[in-house]
């Protein structure tokens, strides 16, 4: 075995890593042939005992030697397909279903190798093996166009495409376009077929993959072909004849020459249609070549002799291409090839056999025509499923946004509510607070209307109110009411000796003393700067004789040490109580206030009464008016 290398020994990683190099590559799914010695440095590589890589080693393998014993590899694609579901491995399952399929392909049982695909596709894709389904889709599609059902050759290859572009697998996708694009000429979309098939060529060509770009070639003039573009079919199909001929590709030329020799025909160059035939079969030779390209080049020498006029031998050549033709044969090159002996029968005088030629084009074309129609049909079913779909699916979810806003509306008035609802809460709670602070500082501001700001007695206003309604209660029942006048003695001195806040302060603690000195029922208030009057309800002229003195002693006894060093303070106190003749509290006051001047001038610090009145009331005074302010507003006598 000369020039083989040494085979490497068992290591699943190295086996792992050269398995998926393999079967990343593109493969020619008829034979594997030539890759043989890559599968035996695989098979070296695996583990003894591992059955699951030896599985896949002879999954990948499968399909050698498929064009000569096709009926050998279908029974060893069978029995890997058991092997694989044993081991329940999706890629060995898939790959054996293609292989089988192949097989089945090459006996020519196409219906049950698309069944075979189609088991393939769909362990591949219960996998996950995306690469693998685009691959049987490309295998049932190419089997599917093959007998004619082109729709639904397009539908798979559109759908491995998809795929191919979602997964991202741009390679495969590349390689897809040349199979969708034949699948659209098919289907006579010819716009969709040439933008594919160009798509293929750069993509190709990026790739330098000869092959790849030869076919794209040819299939670009077979397209201008089919669309009458005649004169513009040249030029691809010249440079995919340049391509085979570098290729050293035989088959190829032929086919190219033998395009182009069809194209030459129809703008009627046929000396240069004739040489180009004659120069494919120069290149075919005598050996046979599959996949009807000697029919090809016949049928195109037979119409390249018709259009010089040699109708007898184009006659020759057709009558030979019809012998050679099967019923399974190409319907669009049998009805070519009647329409073009029909012609040559006429012109060389057999008009029946031209009739009856004449006659089968006719039947041809229409049932060409019927299976085109069921083609659109099917594909148009297909798209008009999809769209349907699109749109219900578009529908679906117009319907979930709609419901999705319909939601959030219904939570943003929820939480719009909880605002107000919060809102009003603080609302009323703040009204409640506002309306409470209101009310306290209007019984605040009653209270400084009533008060002496001072001293925080009563003022001259609420003691002469207090007095009003003391008075009335003590008519009915008659009871004695009394009342005081206090006038602090020498005031003016301490406020001389001591300055005004000494003074201020004296004054608070003489109200202070009074109003601990008298009961709940009596009401204290000052009338003026150092003077104060209390009103007595209820009691008499004697006992209220004995309040002033306990008034005056506790005034006397008042001891400002902490504040002014050596102050002592005396006050003198007049003594009134309410008879039958007083006509309001006024005249009961000046009373009192007669008393107290009597008080001062009898030497201070004492009480005096109104009974005692030793002047006949003649020292009488009015109650002074209400002062601006208490300061330098005095009653008393100096
Ligand atoms: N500190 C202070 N002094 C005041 C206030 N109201 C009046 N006075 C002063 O009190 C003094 C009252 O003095 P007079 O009316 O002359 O009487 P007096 O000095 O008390 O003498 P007699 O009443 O005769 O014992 C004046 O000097 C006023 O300015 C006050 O609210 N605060």
């Amino acid at each position: 075995q000369e020039g083989h290398e040494a085979l490497p020994a068992p290591s699943p990683a190295a086996f792992d890593t050269l398995f998926s190099t393999i079967d990343a590559q593109p493969r020619d799914h008829a034979d594997t042939r030539a890759r043989m010695p890559e599968f035996t440095r695989l098979r070296a590589l695996v583990p003894p005992g591992d059955e699951s890589r030896l599985l896949r080693v002879d999954a990948l393998q499968c399909g050698v030697g498929l064009y000569e014993d096709a009926a050998r590899v279908g029974v060893e694609a069978q029995a890997l397909v058991e092997r694989a579901r044993r081991r329940d491995d999706g890629y060995a399952l898939s790959r054996a279903y293609y292989c089988l399929g192949n097989a089945r392909s090459a006996q020519h049982d196409e219906r049950t190798s698309i069944a075979d695909y189609t088991q393939g596709i769909e362990a591949a894709r219960r996998a996950g093996l995306v690469v693998l389904h685009g691959e049987g889709l490309a295998l049932r599609a190419a089997t599917l166009s093959a007998i004619g059902e082109h729709a639904v050759a397009l539908i798979d290859l559109t759908e491995a495409q998809r795929e191919y572009e979602r997964t991202g697998e741009t390679t495969h996708a590349e390689r897809n376009l040349l199979g969708l694009a034949v699948a659209y000429r098919r289907m006579g979309e010819f716009d969709a077929a040439l933008d594919h098939l160009v798509r293929a060529e750069h993509a190709a060509r990026r790739r330098s993959d000869l092959e790849t770009t030869y076919t794209t070639l040819l299939q670009q003039g077979y397209l201008l072909f089919d669309r009458g573009a005649y004169p513009e079919s040249i030029g691809p199909l010249r440079q995919a004849l340049a391509i085979a001929e570098r290729q050293r590709d035989p088959g190829n030329v032929a086919y190219a020459l033998a395009a182009l020799a069809a194209s030459e025909v129809r703008i009627g160059n046929h000396t240069q249609a004739l040489a180009s035939v004659e120069r494919a079969q120069a290149r075919l030779g005598s050996e046979a070549h599959g996949g009807g390209v000697d029919m090809l080049v016949h049928l195109r020498r037979g119409e390249a002799l018709a259009g010089l006029g040699r109708h007898h031998e184009a006659v020759a050549e057709f009558d030979g291409v019809m012998a050679e033709l099967g019923d399974s044969d190409n319907p669009r090159y049998i009805t070519m090839l009647h329409r073009a002996r029909a012609v040559s029968l006429e012109a060389v005088g057999r008009h029946a056999d031209a009739f009856d030629g004449y006659r089968r084009v006719l039947a041809a074309q229409t049932e060409l025509d019927a299976l085109a129609r069921a083609q659109q049909e099917v594909l148009m079913r297909h798209r008009f499923d999809i769209e349907r779909h699109e749109l219900e699916h578009r529908r679906l979810a117009a319907d979930r946004t709609l419901r999705d806003q319909q939601l959030a509306a219904q939570h943003r008035a929820r939480h719009w509510r909880s605002v107000t609802l919060v809102a009003s809460v603080v609302l009323v709670l703040l009204l409640a607070v506002l309306g409470l602070r209101q009310v306290r500082r209007g019984r605040t501001l009653q209270t400084l209307a009533m008060t002496d700001p001072l001293t925080g007695v009563a003022n001259r206003r609420s003691l002469e109110r207090f007095a009003a309604l003391a008075i009335a209660d003590c008519r009915s029942p008659p009871r004695p009411l009394s009342v005081l006048a206090l006038d602090v003695d020498h005031f003016k001195r301490i406020n001389d000796r001591y300055g005004h806040a000494t003074g201020d302060a004296v004054l608070r603690e003489v109200a202070a003393a009074c109003r601990r000195e008298l009961r709940q029922a009596d009401l204290l208030g000052r009338t003026g700067g150092e003077e104060f009057v209390a009103v007595l309800p209820g009691i008499g002229r004697e006992a209220a004789r004995g309040v002033a003195e306990r008034l005056r002693a506790a005034v006397a006894g008042l001891d400002f040490g902490d504040t002014a060093l050596g102050l002592t303070i005396t006050a003198s106190l007049g003594v009134a109580e309410q008879c039958a003749q007083d006509t309001d509290f006024r005249t009961v006051v000046q009373r009192a206030d007669r008393a107290l001047y009597r008080a001062k001038r009898r030497g201070r610090d004492r009480v005096e009464c109104d009974a005692d009145d030793d002047d006949g009331g003649a020292s009488a005074r009015p109650m002074p008016p209400a002062p601006a302010t208490p300061i330098g507003a005095s009653a008393a006598a100096t």
